[in-house]
């Protein structure tokens, strides 16, 4: 059952539980994405940030809480019982919002516009034209389109994180996951991929980002949430979490990570 209305958060999560072998890393996350907003998820390592991400799109299965998507209930609460939608319906749920990982993970024996056509032929069952055409306008958007048919390691890190983001274009996302995306990138790399992101932040594209890179949060937050321990600890706009005023926990945690 759909019920979104555009003042509706694209997702919205609440009293989300994941342990792992007995250890909660999860302990109940809250957290509500809407329409438009840049959301940068930052915290101290281990703090649960990924396996927040990768319960919301269920590469992990949550323990219990409730994620609605795009209106939809993915997963919900039920007196003691947890239930998760099917499986059919989760997959509609991850084509539209696809996740760029850090390691990039593209199919290395396809070539960079068979990467980007896959999941719309497979998934969105597009024909090869239709995802031909869709590949290559989303090529050109990350400036790719030159590198079409050219084979993932012939690319450098940079590039193949542009590919990756045009796959996730390609599938007409109403929100993009993004896990640590500069982190396994040179310093002189991380600048292009940064620019697209925020070329698709100007263009109006929902994102939520998993990040180290202080640097993209400032150019591109328009919302900071700190996770800490398996909550979300602290949620604000980047003036009110970085600016002078900023909570004494984020204020550590800056300091840290400018050493
Ligand atoms: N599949 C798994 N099996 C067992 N433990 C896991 C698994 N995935 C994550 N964990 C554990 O859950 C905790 C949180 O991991 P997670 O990767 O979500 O943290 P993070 O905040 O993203 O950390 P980082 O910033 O270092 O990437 C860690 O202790 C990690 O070892």
């Amino acid at each position: 059952m759909t019920s979104f209305s555009p003042s509706s958060p694209v997702l919205l999560v609440r009293q989300l539980r994941k342990s792992f072998r007995g250890a909660p890393v999860l302990k109940s996350v809250d957290l509500a994405i809407h329409q438009g907003e840049i959301a940068c998820l930052i915290g101290p390592s281990g703090a649960g940030k990924s396996t927040i991400l990768r319960c919301i799109n269920f590469l992990e299965r949550p323990d219990s809480g409730e994620i609605t998507f795009f209106g939809e209930r993915l997963c919900s609460e039920d007196g003691n019982i947890f239930h998760i939608a099917p499986e059919r319906t989760l997959q509609h749920a991850r084509a539209r919002m696809p996740m760029v990982f850090q390691h990039f993970n593209l199919f290395s024996h396809r070539t960079v516009i068979g990467n980007v056509m896959e999941g719309q032929m497979v998934v969105l069952h597009r024909n090869r034209d239709e995802a031909r055409d869709r590949a290559r306008a989303c090529l050109a958007r990350v400036g790719m389109l030159e590198r079409a048919e050219f084979y993932p390691d012939q690319l450098s890190g940079g590039q193949k994180q542009r590919v990756a983001i045009a796959r996730a274009l390609a599938m007409s996302p109403a929100l993009i996951l993004f896990d640590e995306p500069t982190s396994a990138l040179d310093p002189a790399l991380v600048q292009e991929v940064q620019g697209v992101m925020r070329d698709l932040s100007a263009e109006g594209m929902t994102m939520l980002i998993v990040t180290h890179d202080m640097r993209l949060v400032k150019s591109i937050a328009t919302t900071i949430h700190f996770c800490a321990d398996g909550h979300i600890a602290e949620s604000g706009s980047p003036a009110l979490l970085f600016g002078d005023t900023a909570p004494s926990r984020i204020q550590s945690f800056m300091d840290a990570a400018a050493h």
